[in-house]
């Protein structure tokens, strides 16, 4: 048996001996999708995992001959042959399609009513190239080894898609939130904290946490208390192991909306484009722009105010109960107090109960799928009449699914993209618990005196010029824009322009690479081919070995 066969027999096998669901592949083949992958664009009964290591690959036939020709002039190195060149790609390649490391916890928890249970969690570090590692806390019962793989990878390339300096992670634990108190769901996440804590899974230089579907902020204060008050008891940055914060604990303004936020950014530069709305028909601008939205929580419920806040109209929303519907748009802020009030958009008076089969296939301009993964599948992507779709969720698309999408030239912004503004927010938060300092705290009261003196510097300028002869005194009154301005950036401003400008820059640099690499209109590969560019750079740059 040779070193390779070997070592793939023995990987596999030790995988088989402790039950894992995954399967180890083959090293890729350059130019080539592994052939365990290729029919899943057929297939929508593939894992979350296969379906994003479908995505990699793809963009990865795509981008390998480029990142083997920029070899050639690498600095700093010996110049490598053709050979080595193509060797090196591989190996980082290889090296992508893993996840780092996956932990798998189990641990018992007494039960309100004095019997104890076995919960199941796990934590993933998808690529270690920056940290920390940042993502997600999942509690949903269709948490597995699979979906933190998947979820975890998404970070990686979701982080390099944007520019954010973290490696990709990922924890979850696999309970129905719903079968648990409050106290029951707060002794799940101390210990899960403190099983993370001890085995090096947590902390603010090592791997960060923050809220996904089925947890908030309320979780991240537990999280936070409980490694601040054991493991991180010495450390002055102990709050950085959380982001996603309460503002009194330490988070940051504007966290909260900022999925929604940022993924209104990114829409944005797509439908003030006349050349790409001129494509699907439609005209730019956001003015009777119709969306339907596919769950109501903490990413859906901030589409809806950026979108509508744009004039356009929300005619649907759908959780996993029900939807609701209405031809004169839905009221973001009455439908908002109604879900707080209630729980749900169900029985929302200002709508209609939706009768039909599946709400998100019904005609719209833009469908946001916010939801969870894996809803679009080729059945209902063959349904799906609206023009453009922006990924609030992770992975809502199979690969059959987006086949299908592209097909009928629907215009998709992936999630590694679309829904990067909350880990975007995310790496503010985390500096400001670096930095022990909320932004413009030192420098506000002095951009006031600066701003003040300036105008009245241009005020007596003014006299002294037209004032010598006429005598006139001529005041300078600030506009409201400026004089709202008058204390430079406050930390909401700070978050507002960095998040905006992170987005827009991200997506114009998937037009561009989409062009450069005649993508057509598949900007999920063109996510990609930018994310694997700079991952790649990184590992290459900093070396395999150790
Ligand atoms: N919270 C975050 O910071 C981020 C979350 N995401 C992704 O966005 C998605 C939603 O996350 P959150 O809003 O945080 O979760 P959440 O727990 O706040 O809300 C989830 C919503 O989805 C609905 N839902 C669940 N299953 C459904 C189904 N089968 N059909 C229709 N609706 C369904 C629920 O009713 C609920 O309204 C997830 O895929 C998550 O990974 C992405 C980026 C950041
Ligand atoms: O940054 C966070 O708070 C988590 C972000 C996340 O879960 C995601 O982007 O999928």
């Amino acid at each position: 048996m040779n070193a390779r066969i070997f070592l793939t027999f023995t990987r596999k096998q030790s995988y088989r001996r402790y039950g894992y669901n995954l399967q180890i592949r083959s090293f890729a083949e350059l130019g080539k999708i592994p052939p365990e992958l290729e029919d899943i664009q057929e297939d929508d009964n593939r894992s979350f995992t296969d379906m994003i290591q479908f995505n990699f690959h793809k963009a990865r036939v795509v981008v390998e001959q480029k990142l083997i020709e920029n070899l050639k002039h690498q600095k700093n190195t010996r110049p490598l042959n053709m050979i080595e060149r193509r060797r090196k790609v591989r190996n980082i390649m290889s090296y992508l399609e893993h996840c780092d490391s996956i932990l798998e916890l189990n641990f018992p928890i007494r039960r309100d009513d004095d019997t104890y249970e076995i919960i199941k969690g796990y934590k993933a570090m998808h690529k270690c190239h920056k940290m920390p590692v940042a993502g997600g806390l999942r509690f949903d019962k269709s948490v597995t080894r699979d979906s933190m793989f998947a979820l975890s990878s998404l970070m990686t390339f979701k982080c390099a898609t944007v520019g954010i300096p973290f490696g990709g992670g990922g924890g979850g634990i696999s309970i129905d939130t719903t079968k648990y108190s409050v106290d029951e769901l707060e002794r799940i996440t101390r210990r899960y904290t403190m099983e993370l804590a001890k085995k090096g899974h947590l902390g603010p230089e090592l791997d960060i946490i923050g809220p996904d579907m089925y947890t908030n902020d309320r979780e991240m204060a537990w999280i936070m208390d409980t490694y601040g008050k054991t493991f991180g008891y010495k450390d002055i940055n102990a709050r950085g192991c959380v982001i996603g914060k309460p503002p009194n604990q330490g988070g940051i303004q504007g966290r909260e909306s900022a999925m929604g936020h940022g993924l209104f950014n990114c829409l944005d530069e797509f439908v003030n484009n006349e050349d790409f709305m001129k494509s699907l028909d439609l005209n730019a601008g956001w003015k009777d722009k119709t969306f339907i939205l596919q769950g109501f929580g903490k990413v859906g419920i901030h589409v809806m105010k950026y979108l509508t806040r744009k004039g356009a109209k929300c005619i649907g929303v759908c959780g996993h109960a029900g939807g609701i519907t209405s031809p004169f748009g839905i009221n973001y802020n009455e439908l908002k107090r109604y879900k707080g009030k209630k729980g749900t958009i169900l029985g929302f008076p200002g709508a209609q109960p939706y009768k039909g089969k599946n709400l998100i296939c019904e005609p719209c301009d833009i469908l946001i799928p916010a939801a969870t993964e894996k809803l679009i599948n080729k059945d209902v992507a063959q349904e799906i009449k609206a023009k453009i779709i922006a990924e609030g969720a992770n992975g809502p698309t199979t690969p059959a699914g987006d086949k299908v999408l592209l097909s009928k030239n629907i215009l998709v912004l992936p999630d590694i993209l679309a829904n990067a503004g909350g880990i975007t927010v995310s790496y503010f938060e985390w500096l400001k618990s670096l930095n022990h300092l909320s932004f413009g705290r030192l420098t506000n009261k002095y951009e006031k005196d600066r701003n003040s003196l300036l105008l009245q510097n241009v005020q007596l300028e003014l006299e002294r010029h037209f004032g010598k002869q006429n005598k006139v005194t001529i005041p300078i009154v600030p506009s409201t824009p400026f004089q709202k301005r008058i204390y430079g950036p406050r930390e909401e401003d700070v978050v507002h322009y960095g998040l905006s400008w992170t987005m827009e820059k991200a997506s114009r640099e998937l037009m561009n690479t989409a062009k450069e690499f005649n993508l057509g209109a598949d900007f999920r590969t063109a996510a990609y081919v930018c994310a694997i560019e700079k991952v790649f750079n990184t590992i290459n740059e900093a070396g395999l070995n150790i």
